[in-house]
């Protein structure tokens, strides 16, 4: 049913994969995965054994007597070969560094695998604390404050460390899976639950999972902690702990509405279920297209609905990504170009105003610049040459809003009824594998073949020149008021007006932030920023530093840290202590860092609270502050800024300081 021709796999595994140490045309390609593991909360382990259906290439193509999977931070403990156990190998690879990419485990095959056949390698292994990809959180950690908790995040290069596998998005796989948790824990995973929980008399339960879409590794995820359920619709179910499922299950209510509307867009839902996990705070993303379950951040949590379009996101991946996938990292664009795209339809259809897609094209495009002019210029290409870098440091708003510009030019040139028309064609071609930027540009020209206006399209620009893109133009009245606000406020900083008079009470969110948008990327593109009396003015008039909307706080945090407003420190501090989602915390410590009145507090606050923050998430924060040696993260580098050690340790004591200085604001607001 999910099949995918014998010409498309050797076509998906063609195309070379600098991320991954596996060899499925030399050696073997996984096709199915059972899994058979126990999660331990005391030992931080996922211990037990992954078997894999493995085809062995065609005659000829069969020179590798092994077959390679990508593997770190595990112990491997045996692996077998149709029953029978085999000799392994971990080997580094060279030009391939271990610290990024792992090693690659080799099983070595009998000399009697015949080509072409298809042999069952079962590897029994464990995880280790170290594992990139699994989040173990303390019972502080979470909400409920009872039970220990766990989430997985593996995209991009991350499932290597969950369990050994060919970590590559070209590989796909159905997988089967059977966990053994504490009997407490509620056990979720990428994929269809298969029966009930059973339970046994040593306080375990087992239970059981079925993903029969084929799915790249990346997408293979667990959620495991003291979980309730609401459910939205048929197909529909949010999770969460359970103080906040309600708040979820209303946050989160349209959910049946974008998926009707992402369909009638698309093909029909091939997943069977849709539901959403609301994680703790420390997920470091807005949130996950794990089939069948999205992982979100809780910082949509805005009580208004107004940030859910992460969520129609999340749905869009549905066809653009899981099953139609960039057939290596450096296409990520095909993934979250695409999805932007589709988003962006979803949304506007679901506020029935066509005029919403420019609106919120317009502050992707803000993204797009400010990333820009942070990114190294090959990370800026939309067909980025990650070399030997590990995908996370080349992860920006790139693919997502250059790749989505790509898209609404050539659909400027074609027409939205054509355009539409042909991403359906496209995701029915391309479903259940794997696309590169050279076969979408083929298709797109072959499907519209012989149509003049397509001719002078400049591919070559479009997919390699670092920068940014041609200017492009949107329908800009829904920003208006945002914008006119923006400049009243910019003039009133120069003392060139008064106090503006707007009425800002009934503002969408999306005005709002359109508003403290345009005044950052103003300031930023005339090298200013406003006064801290702006700020202060400005918060005594609209609360922002109040408001219960990330996205909101998040902005402001920013003008304000721009501004030296020292009244901001506190609010932002815990900002970026309470949630440790990267997309906020990395623009407020870099802003922080650059300030004269918090770098001192960044630096001292990150060393504090390191813990918090997922590996992902610590190992980017520390780069940013330059921190990546002794006293930050896990990537190596220098102790940047010119610190020495005695400054750390002063820093370090100063976090104290800051602590109690935020213990205090806490205890005033309470
Ligand atoms: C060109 C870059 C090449 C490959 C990068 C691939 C994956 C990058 C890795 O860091 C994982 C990214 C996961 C993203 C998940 C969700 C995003 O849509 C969240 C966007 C930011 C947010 O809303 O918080
Ligand atoms: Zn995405």
């Amino acid at each position: 049913m999910f099949q995918s021709t014998a010409e498309d796999k050797a076509r998906a595994c063609n195309s070379v994969d600098v991320t991954s140490l596996s060899n499925p045309t030399t050696g073997g390609r996984c096709t199915h995965l059972d899994l058979d593991v126990e999660l331990s909360f005391n030992t931080k382990t996922i211990s037990g054994t992954a078997t894999y259906d493995v085809e062995i290439p065609k005659e000829g193509d069969n020179t590798d007597n092994f077959v390679s999977f990508d593997c770190k931070d595990l112990i491997i403990n045996h692996a077998t070969v149709n029953g029978t156990v085999s000799k392994f190998d971990l080997v580094t690879v060279p030009n391939m560094d271990p610290q990024t990419f792992g090693k690659s485990l080799r099983v070595y095959l009998p000399s009697n695998a015949a080509p072409l056949s298809t042999v069952k390698v079962l590897i029994d292994y464990s995880t280790t604390p170290q594992s990139s990809a699994i989040q173990w959180l303390p019972k502080e950690q979470t909400l409920g404050k009872k039970r220990p908790y766990l989430f997985t995040q593996c995209q991009a290069i991350h499932a290597r460390t969950l369990l050994p596998c060919q970590d590559a998005p070209a590989i796909k796989v159905t997988y089967k899976a059977s966990v053994t948790t504490p009997t407490w824990a509620t056990c979720l995973m990428s994929a269809l639950s298969v029966g009930s929980p059973t339970d046994d008399e040593n306080g375990k339960s087992v239970h059981k999972w079925d993903q029969p879409v084929p799915c790249s590794t990346y997408l293979i995820a667990f959620c495991v902690g003291d979980l309730k359920s609401v459910d939205i619709s048929d197909r529909c179910r949010v999770w969460a702990e359970p103080g906040i499922v309600d708040a979820v299950a209303y946050e989160f209510a349209e959910t049946e509405q974008f998926l009707k509307i992402a369909e009638d867009l698309t093909l029909p839902y091939q997943w069977g279920r849709y539901d959403v996990v609301s994680l703790p705070p420390s997920f470091p993303y807005g949130g996950m297209e794990n089939p069948c379950l999205t992982f979100v951040t809780p910082t949509l949590l805005a009580g208004d609905r107004s940030l859910a379009d992460v969520v129609a996101h999340e749905i869009a991946h549905s066809w653009t990504g899981n099953l139609v996938t960039n057939a290596t990292w450096e296409h990520f664009w095909l993934n979250e170009g695409w999805t932007t795209w589709l988003q962006r339809k979803i949304m506007a259809r679901q506020k029935q105003n066509d005029k919403f897609f420019d609106f919120d094209a317009i502050g992707g495009w803000k993204h797009l610049t400010d990333d820009v002019a942070l990114l190294p210029p090959d990370f800026s290409r939309l067909i980025p040459k990650i070399g030997g870098s590990d995908p996370d440091d080349a992860f920006s708003g790139v693919p997502y809003e250059k790749g989505f510009n790509l898209l609404i030019s050539l659909e400027r040139i074609v027409g939205t009824p054509a355009f539409e028309d042909f991403a359906k064609a496209y995701l029915k071609r391309f479903k259940f594998v794997t696309v590169t930027s050279q076969e979408f540009k083929t298709y797109f020209e072959s499907y519209f073949a012989g149509q003049e206006k397509i001719a002078g399209f400049d591919w070559e620009r479009w997919f390699h020149q670092p920068g940014l893109p041609p200017t492009p133009t949107f329908d800009r009245s829904m920003a208006q008021a945002s914008e006119d606000l923006g400049n009243a406020w910019l003039a009133f900083d120069v003392g060139k007006g008064s106090v503006p008079s707007t009425d800002i009470s009934k503002w969408v969110t999306n005005q709002t932030t359109c508003f403290l948008d345009f005044m950052l990327v103003t300031l930023e593109s005339q090298g200013k920023q406003v006064k801290a009396s702006t700020t202060r003015k400005m918060d005594s008039l609209y609360n922002f530093s109040s408001s219960k909307n990330s996205e909101i706080l998040h902005r402001f945090s920013l003008l304000s840290i721009g501004a030296e407003d020292k009244a901001i420190l506190p609010v932002v501090l815990k900002f970026i202590t309470t949630q440790g989602r990267m997309k906020f915390v990395r623009p407020c410590y870099r802003a922080l860092y650059a300030s004269k009145m918090g770098r001192k507090a960044a630096i001292a606050t990150f060393l504090e609270h390191k813990d918090f923050y997922h590996a992902i998430a610590q190992k980017m924060v520390a780069s940013d502050m330059q921190l990546d040696g002794e006293g930050g993260g896990s990537g190596g580098g220098i102790l940047g800024g010119g610190m020495d050690k005695r400054e750390i340790l002063l820093i370090g004591l100063l976090g104290v300081g800051v602590a109690a200085a935020m213990f205090w604001v806490r205890g005033k607001k309470r």
